[in-house]
């Protein structure tokens, strides 16, 4: 009924893009933030101005990623290296934190304004998974998961969360590391083989593979179905209402 293989007893959650409709709203932010450093920076080095690609760029270097991560790879991938600056950086400053806290006032602002929205299939399958008695947790690289958590009326629905702030504090590796993934686990006293992932980034499916965890479920809203099983998906779906139907 659940869609899982025999002998899973928790499920870990990623949220942005699996369990709300977030990842587009990331990218948009990732978007504007990226594209107004390029084009500074073109105009100041006299270099053509190549925009942030929200599908491409996004997949590959920022998805599922701790916000740092995300900002110093996608740079790294146009040979761009700037200093990390600091977690204080004013946003914008010319740092890795400083374009990283920009990314997040622009976040925090369209959250705000647009409100969130929750997957129809991703609550009905929530509320299933625990009626049958599995734990739950959400695992993201978001230091906004409580919030949205919290807007959303989802909290009540999982048993543990370890995203972004949790991360930080604990110096836990970020995605495609499993060690979030392994701490959702040890929360929820289970090991991994008998917990299930899902995730709809790259990075992320990468991190469930290398956990070991006993099925890694990827969610595909965007048209990479190969690519979540090449980077380590054991089962592609298109919403989590598909696993209620098998
Ligand atoms: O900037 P935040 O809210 O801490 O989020 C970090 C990352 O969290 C992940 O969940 C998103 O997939 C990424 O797009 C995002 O960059």
């Amino acid at each position: 009924m659940l869609g899982l293989p025999d002998g899973i007893t928790a499920c870990l959650f990623d949220l942005d893009g699996v369990l709300t409709d977030t990842a587009s709203v990331h990218a948009a932010a990732w978007k504007d933030t990226f594209d107004e450093y390029l084009e500074r920076r073109s105009q100041r080095e006299a270099e053509p101005f190549r925009p942030f690609d929200r599908h491409d760029d996004y997949d590959d270097h920022v998805d599922g990623k701790p916000r740092a991560d995300g900002v110093r790879d996608f740079l790294a991938s146009r040979g761009i290296t700037l200093p990390e600056g600091d977690p204080a950086d004013p946003p914008g400053a010319e740092t890795i934190h400083g374009l990283g806290n920009r990314k997040n006032e622009r976040l925090q602002a369209r959250i705000r304004r647009d409100g969130v929205t929750v997957f129809d299939g991703s609550r009905r399958y929530l509320e299933a998974v625990r009626a049958a008695g599995l734990r739950t947790a959400v695992v993201s690289s978001s230091a906004n998961t409580a919030e949205v958590l919290q807007v959303t009326g989802l909290a009540p629905l999982l048993d543990a969360r370890v995203d972004g702030v949790v991360a930080a504090e604990q110096h836990l590796a970020g995605k495609p590391a499993p060690d979030t993934f392994l701490e959702g686990a040890r929360r929820l006293g289970v090991q991994p083989p008998a917990a299930a992932v899902f995730e709809d980034a790259l990075a992320g499916v990468a991190a469930g593979r290398s956990g070991g965890f006993g099925a890694v479920i990827g969610v595909d809203r965007v048209g990479q179905h190969d690519a979540l099983a090449e980077h380590g998906a054991t089962r592609v779906v298109g919403d989590l209402a598909e696993l209620l139907l098998s």
